[in-house]
């Protein structure tokens, strides 16, 4: 087990969301489970106006996220956790003199004796970041001649390519790319990292992972929800920024990756890399038009209940172009992929949540059994969420004469593993980046790799000619064209909540 020392966490931005929504509960969850350091000090910093005793209460008394953890738990429990959390006011702007930040910094650290470890993380809106680096430097607060610093920084990393690089940029001026940490919490998900086990702890799954035995690989991450209250930031972002440039590339990195020398950090992350710089980026008007697909949930009727349309979202522009649907086909330059297609969608608002990779393999290449009906190929399902698992599709022979063929599942279920704790992704990753463990967060060019992919579709969504925005009513599976991306050769999986359930296209012949 790997040792956390003694360290303060500074949180940039601890009025906002993020800090009651994740990390404290995070943290809580690390604290009943006794895994946070003997000596540890949260400091929230921000503008707002707040004593200790206002954020004790707004992130643990009084929070909604942490009700249900503490309402059984003993006082003097709860006030142990409390207690470890202070709170600096910035004064009305983050580009100050940290003069006095580092004060308090200081303070604490001989109250609590937390040594001069200090991981910083920037919880605020990212336009701050380089700031809040820049005004840390200034102070003296990123030197590690007293103890390690470290840098979480939470996405969106750019908007772009160049403000990606620009943000690495701004950074490195700073601190030095092994300090800084960049949160992708589906990195932090178990069954994403499981993936990696799957492929390179078994000797059945390798051998086939590739264009010989793979036919096409289907990604799905899909979302009941709209975009609740997130109407302003989403409506800047987008399906293919706010999901694809990060979580769901991060997941193709690991399905496309070669096997690593060893299990480093580096090890896996030069690989990631790799991975992505092989993905075929698309550069002409025709080659996007073919291949992407965007959409917007229009308003309409789920379980009786009438559900606002995008446009009508508060935040978002009534003439907004921006896609909560996006479904894109690619394929990887590589020797490995070389000739198999990718199809990758993302949505908000569809019939359920669920997030799963399909790996389909090619049909036998000479079919003796000959009576027609079903499809023949062979199916990974491995499911991200909910019900979380792995399912092998295969046939077998139905009992009596001839050889009819129906398919059955092979199926392992996360939940069969009851009795291990899994932790929430925050809490898997705010562990790692206190244990200078950055396997599970993105380097800047892997980062960057993602952009050059992602970039020339966004220009060709925005200023390509005659792009059409196609409407999908919430509760369905995206505008009715999205099959078209498979040309005749398939169409995307009907996933249920339930993992062995394949409504889409099951049939016994
Ligand atoms: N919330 C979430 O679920 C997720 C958030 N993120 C990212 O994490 C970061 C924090 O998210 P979240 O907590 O939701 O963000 P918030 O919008 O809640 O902002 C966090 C804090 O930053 C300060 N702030 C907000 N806007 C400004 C501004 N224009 N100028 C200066 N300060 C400002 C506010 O504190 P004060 O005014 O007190 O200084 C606010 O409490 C963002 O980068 C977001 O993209 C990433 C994934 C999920
Ligand atoms: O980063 C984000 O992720 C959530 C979905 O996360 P999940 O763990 O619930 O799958 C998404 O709702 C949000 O828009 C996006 O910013």
């Amino acid at each position: 087990m790997k040792k956390t020392e003694n360290q303060m966490l500074v949180i940039f931005g601890a009025s906002g969301d993020l800090t009651a929504r994740k990390l404290i509960p995070a943290l809580f969850n690390l604290y009943m489970a006794k895994q946070l350091p003997e000596n540890f000090v949260v400091l929230g910093a921000s503008r707002s106006n707040l004593s200790d005793e206002d954020f004790r209460n707004r992130v643990v008394f009084e929070s909604e996220y942490l009700k249900e953890k503490i309402k059984d738990l003993k006082e003097d429990e709860i006030n142990s956790f409390a207690n470890k959390i202070y709170y600096e006011d910035l004064g009305g702007d983050y580009d100050t003199d940290y003069a006095p930040l580092r004060k308090r910094v200081e303070a604490l650290k001989e109250k609590h004796n937390t040594s001069g470890n200090i991981m910083y993380y920037l919880s605020t809106p990212p336009t701050l970041y380089e700031t809040i680096a820049s005004n840390l430097a200034d102070a003296g607060m990123n030197t590690q001649n007293n103890g390690w610093k470290r840098l979480i920084v939470e996405k969106p990393f750019g908007y772009s390519l160049d403000t990606a690089k620009e943000l690495n940029d701004g950074l490195h001026k700073y601190f030095t790319e092994p300090q800084i940490y960049r949160i992708d919490h589906y990195l932090g998900k178990e069954t994403v990292q499981n993936l990696l086990v799957t492929r390179f702890s078994n000797s059945i799954f390798e051998p086939l992972w590739n264009r010989n035995y793979i036919d096409h690989v289907e990604i799905t991450n899909a979302e009941r929800v709209g975009v609740e209250k997130r109407g302003g930031y989403y409506d800047k972002s987008g399906a293919l920024r706010d999901m694809f440039q990060n979580h769901l590339l991060q997941i193709v990195s690991l399905v496309v990756m070669e096997p690593p020398i060893g299990a480093e950090a580096e090890e896996i992350r030069n690989e990631k890399v790799k991975a992505l710089k092989s993905l075929r980026v698309m550069k002409d008007a025709e080659t996007l038009h073919e291949n992407t697909i965007r959409a917007q949930y229009v308003s309409s009727v789920v379980d009786g209940k009438p559900v606002k349309g995008y446009r009508e979202e508060d935040g978002v522009d009534p003439n907004s172009t921006t896609e909560t649907f996006a479904a894109i086909k690619f394929y990887v330059d590589n020797w490995r992929w070389h000739g198999v297609p990718f199809y990758v969608r993302t949505a908000k608002r569809m019939p359920t949540k669920v997030t799963e990779i399909v790996i389909h393999f090619k049909q036998p290449h000479h079919q003796i059994f000959s009576e027609a009906g079903m499809q023949r190929d062979n199916k990974l399902v491995i499911r991200i969420q909910p019900d979380e698992g792995i399912l092998i599709k295969f046939g077998v022979k139905v009992p009596g004469q001839g050889f009819r063929v129906e398919r059955a599942n092979l199926d392992f279920y996360y939940s069969s593993l009851a009795e291990t704790y899994v932790m929430d992704a925050y809490e898997r990753l705010l562990l790692d980046a206190m244990q200078g463990d950055a396997t599970l967060y993105a380097r800047a060019d892997e980062v960057e790799a993602a952009w050059e992919f992602v970039d020339p579709i966004l220009n060709y969504w925005k200023e390509g000619k005659d792009v059409r925005m196609y409407g999908y009513a919430a509760g369905v599976w995206g505008p009715e064209n999205s099959d078209e991306l498979f040309d005749g050769h398939g169409f995307w999986r009907n996933p249920s909540e339930n993992l062995a359930d394949d409504p889409g296209y099951c049939v016994i012949c």
